[in-house]
């Protein structure tokens, strides 16, 4: 057994149990009324686990994993991608919650950047973990800040809640949108700035 990692100084885990998970689906459709042993359903615990390990895999990630490669190219400009596919898991029901992440930030005076794709893995890292959409919002900001000395960082997420959709108060298409704003992109003039070329 691997040791607990102690992820962002926050939270400390343990190691993803495959044959646990798997138990736990078993038990999972006992109690929904469903015979486990029936055929269509005799891989779905295992089969279910290893979809589990993938979708939190994130848990097993730290930002500092991915944002590696940094450059300086002598930019020291806004930089930002938008419409970043994210897929999440709601930490209250877990189910889905999905949408687009925009994310920007104004490298160090060194010019400190990063690649872009690093930008989209840092969405998955922590979207590939059971949330809220505030504190994905708020991870990623704080990433970009700590780990690349970023001057400011923005990040709206706009996602859709399989939660509010596919049970309680069942509304489809209902959209929350997020923001996380962090240093120099406080002030209103690039904020503005920032959330044109979000928006546009
Ligand atoms: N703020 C926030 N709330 C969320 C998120 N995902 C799910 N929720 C909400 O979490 C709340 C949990 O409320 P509870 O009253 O404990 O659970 P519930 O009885 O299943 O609530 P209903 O969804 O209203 O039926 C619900 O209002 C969800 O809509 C999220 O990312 N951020
Ligand atoms: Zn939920």
């Amino acid at each position: 057994m691997v040791d607990p990692v102690t992820l962002d100084g926050e939270q400390t885990i343990g190691t993803f149990d495959e044959k646990r998970a798997a138990d736990a689906v078993r038990e999972l459709l006992i109690a929904v009324g469903e015979n486990p042993d029936r055929e269509g359903l005799r891989d779905t615990p295992a089969r279910v686990a290893r979809a589990y390990k993938e979708i939190f895999a994130g848990l097993w990630q730290t930002p500092e994993d991915v944002l590696t490669t940094t450059f300086d190219l002598g930019h020291d400009e806004m930089i930002v991608v938008r419409d970043i596919e994210v897929v999440s898991m709601c930490e209250h029901h877990l189910l889905p919650f999905h949408g687009v992440a925009h994310v920007g930030y104004i490298p160090a005076e060194s010019g400190k950047i990063t690649g872009l794709s690093k930008l989209a893995r840092l969405v998955d890292v922590f979207a590939r973990r059971p949330q809220v959409q505030e504190r994905l919002t708020t991870q990623i900001a704080d990433s970009l800040m700590r780990i690349l000395d970023a001057r400011g960082a923005i990040i709206v997420i706009e996602a859709e809640h399989m939660c509010m959709s596919v049970r309680g108060i069942r509304k489809p298409g209902a959209k929350t949108t997020t923001s996380a704003v962090r240093g120099q992109l406080r002030n209103p003039t690039t904020r503005a700035e920032a959330m044109s070329l979000i928006l546009s």
